[in-house]
């Protein structure tokens, strides 16, 4: 079961205000945006809003077009995307239009909140209790396991902040307005806090569009997470190493595997695959760390992205991939799928950098991804759920 892909959108004035401080919500996109905004609510799965944005805006969250919500009943799916609201005290106005509008709504509240908020909405919402505290991680995977696989999340500051310090954020849609609004007081679209990266981690850009006087961005968090636990910019780096590996010329004696190195600040160092470059025995950790310089400095903060985990044996060269990663000096590795017995019977290369103090992130979401290449070397259903 896998995470939703969770897109953060937000429009702000020049100097990062998502509102005034004024009674009436202070209106930062203009009808061309507004209309990107519908058009991406109907491409998503579920809306997600904060309870501080309900009270203060009062959303309905809804797809406007007609056109848009036709194409997703042809499509087999609700007119109106799964609508989500994320509580902790559970203290909601089940008059706010959000809860009186579209399909169905969801709210994903604390243990406590759930009390509270289960008569009060009645048979407006499904709730779910997280625990003593929202906990994001298992509304994701809650979210995913309903079948959501895009979501939208339309703020507030609060829940956009978490998001992207935890490392749950695959992309961040800015709409940025052509005004300043000045007031120290106003919210902001992003708190303090400690984010991937820190001030330094940059995220990637992927494109930019002008729609009447306001420029839309999207982002991409680039910066390695932490530990043994992926983030959105993991899985990100982790489908361009399983990329790679559809690239590896083919072979029936050895697997196609792609690597990527990333530094510490989300920069790609080097990347490899499989018998790259006419040389038919290279795996694809050792290829990437091969363009890199003994000793880099940068190698202590980076991570190794594999689509396979690194070999612990090898016939074909003195030193596996999961020793020479060690020796490399990099902390932490990330990958899809772990060796099948095909070549090297109960191969550990994840027990050979964790012995190390190596630390090893797997993301089995991606595994049908890094057999793909390898289907004709691995028992049928390898890597599906
Ligand atoms: N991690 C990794 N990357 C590659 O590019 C690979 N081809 C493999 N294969 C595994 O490495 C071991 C054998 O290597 P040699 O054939 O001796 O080069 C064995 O465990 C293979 O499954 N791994």
């Amino acid at each position: 079961m896998s995470r939703p892909y969770v897109l953060l959108s937000a429009a702000v004035s020049l100097d990062g205000c998502l509102d005034d401080v004024g009674p009436e919500r202070l209106l930062l996109s203009g009808p061309e945006d507004f209309d990107r905004v519908d058009a991406e609510r109907a491409a998503s799965d579920a809306i997600l809003v904060g309870a501080g944005t309900l009270r203060a805006d009062r959303p309905r969250l809804l797809v406007n077009s007609p056109e848009r919500r036709a194409r997703r009943v042809e499509e087999g799916r609700s007119a109106y995307p799964l609508k989500v609201a994320v509580s902790g005290s559970g203290d909601l106005d089940p008059a706010d239009p959000f809860w009186t509008t579209g399909d169905e709504r969801l709210l994903c509240t604390t243990d406590k909140g759930a009390e509270l908020a289960r008569p009060r909405l009645g048979g407006a919402a499904d709730v779910v209790a997280l625990g003593p505290a929202v906990d994001w991680a298992a509304l994701l995977d809650d979210l995913g396991a309903r079948g959501v696989r895009r979501l939208m999340v339309e703020g507030g500051a609060r829940v956009h902040t978490q998001l992207l310090q935890l490392g749950f954020a695959d992309e961040l849609r800015l709409a940025v307005a052509p005004l300043v609004v000045g007031e120290p007081d106003a919210p902001r679209l992003f708190g303090p806090g400690a984010y991937p990266g820190g001030p330094r981690g940059r995220m990637r850009v992927l494109d930019t569009e002008r729609l009447g006087d306001v420029i839309v961005t999207r982002y991409a968090p680039t910066v390695p997470g932490t530990l043994g636990v992926a983030t959105a910019a993991d899985r990100h780096w982790l489908r361009i190493a399983c990329d790679l590996a559809v690239r590896c010329p083919p072979s029936e004696t050895a697997f196609s595997v792609g690597a990527v190195i990333v530094a510490a600040d989300g920069t790609e160092l080097a990347r490899g695959h499989s018998r790259e470059a006419g040389d038919p025995v290279v795996h694809a950790e050792e290829a990437a760390l091969g363009k890199l310089a003994a000793g880099d400095p940068r190698l202590a903060g980076a991570t190794v992205y594999s689509s396979l985990e690194p070999c612990a044996h090898r016939a074909s060269r003195p030193k596996p991939c999961a020793r020479l990663i060690v020796d490399a000096g990099v902390r932490r590795v990330v990958t899809a799928w772990r060796e099948p017995d095909t070549f090297v019977p109960g191969a550990d290369g994840i027990g050979v950098l964790a012995d190390a103090g190596v630390a090893v992130a797997e993301v089995p979401e991606l595994a049908e991804a890094a057999v793909r290449p390898n289907r004709h070397l691995v028992p049928a259903g390898t890597g599906q759920d």
